[in-house]
């Protein structure tokens, strides 16, 4: 399996379909039920939960970590998304979309206050102003 096309973007339906061959290449397709891939994906948040394990907060960016650390970190990110491209195919769900929507469902559910001197937010389902 190589990266993406030379000019070409990363897209979830590009990272299904490198996903989806490298299964089949394998024949493990067998063992990708929506179950078995739910559990490696937690697995795999577990893996990325180890590399902030004890290290207290860190700022964003993460100036201090070296190379291979972030590398590490990618890797793993990589694997959780991976893993939940493979789990939203196989359920038959289409991710993009389906993120795109939960956006727009947050933005109505979670308003932007008119007054822009404040910084609050608005919790439309439980009538709160405030922070929620
Ligand atoms: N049945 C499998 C096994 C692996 N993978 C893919 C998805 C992940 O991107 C990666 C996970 O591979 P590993 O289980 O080897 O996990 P790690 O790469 O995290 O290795 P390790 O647990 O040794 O750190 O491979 C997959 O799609 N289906």
């Amino acid at each position: 399996m190589t990266g993406a096309p030379e000019g070409e973007s990363v897209t979830l339906d590009l990272l299904k379909k490198k996903m989806t061959e490298f299964a089949k290449e394998r024949d493990w397709e067998q063992f990708h039920s929506p179950r078995n891939l739910l559990l490696a994906l937690v697995g795999e948040v577990g893996e990325l939960s180890e590399i902030f394990q004890w290290k207290g907060e860190v700022p964003k960016g993460l100036p201090d970590w070296k190379e291979e650390e972030k590398v590490h970190l990618g890797e793993e990110l990589s694997d959780v998304l991976l893993y939940l491209v493979q789990l939203s195919d196989i359920c038959g769900i289409d991710l993009g979309k389906a993120a795109l929507r939960k956006v727009e469902l947050n933005a109505v559910k979670y308003a932007v206050s008119k007054k822009k001197s404040q910084t609050s937010i608005t919790c439309t389902d439980n009538n709160v102003t405030g922070s929620c």
